[in-house]
């Protein structure tokens, strides 16, 4: 049966490596180390652009934007967090909300969670209202508790734009 919802979920995650800043919901938070990654490294877009494309069945983040390919090096998340959303609007759907939680004992980002909010409502065409950030750490467990690397997970809700039900794409 198709219905006019669908939901996706996405992970991810960067490990720490050499550099004065890390790039969370497209906010630069100063640090006294870096995220490894090909693009600029923002785990948490990464997770949102996953659970994006996972409402769809679009496959996932590696699959439209190749780590290997040199048009993504070093580019800002957001561009593409953007074009995800442009094809979730292409088929006809709209974010319905957005939940995320982000995993590390430092950077501390409850600061920053406003606008990291706003900038990711703004990238999807929604209220900041429907795009909710959270932050925890994982009590000095795992790799996170460590201070090795960060993690991000997300959860979207999709609603089809016209209210009718339709197939998803996939
Ligand atoms: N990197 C982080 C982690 C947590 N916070 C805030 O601290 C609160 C308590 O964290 P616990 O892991 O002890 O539950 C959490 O609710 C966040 O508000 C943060 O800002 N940055
Ligand atoms: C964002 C992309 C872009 O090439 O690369 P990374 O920044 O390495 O991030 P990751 O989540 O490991 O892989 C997804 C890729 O699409």
């Amino acid at each position: 049966m198709n219905l006019p919802f669908r939901s996706g979920i996405g992970f991810d995650v960067h490990a720490f490596g050499p550099g004065d800043h890390v790039v969370i919901g497209g906010v630069k938070i100063p640090h006294e180390y870096g995220l490894v990654a090909h693009s600029d490294g923002d785990v948490l877009i990464h997770a949102l652009c996953d659970a994006l494309l996972g409402a769809l069945a679009l496959g996932d983040i590696g699959r439209h934007f190749p780590p290997g390919d040199p048009r993504w090096a070093g580019v800002d998340s957001r561009e593409l967090l953007r074009a995800v959303a442009a094809l979730i609007h292409a088929r006809g759907w709209q974010v319905g909300n957005v939940d995320a939680v982000v995993i590390c004992e430092r950077p501390k980002l409850l600061l920053h969670i406003g606008t990291m909010r706003e900038r990711l409502a703004a990238d999807l065409g929604v209220d900041a209202g429907a795009v909710s950030v959270k932050a925890t750490t994982s009590e000095t467990l795992g790799f996170t508790g460590r201070g090795e690397g960060i993690a991000a997970q997300a959860v979207v809700l999709l609603a089809r734009a016209d209210g009718c039900a339709d197939s998803a794409g996939g």
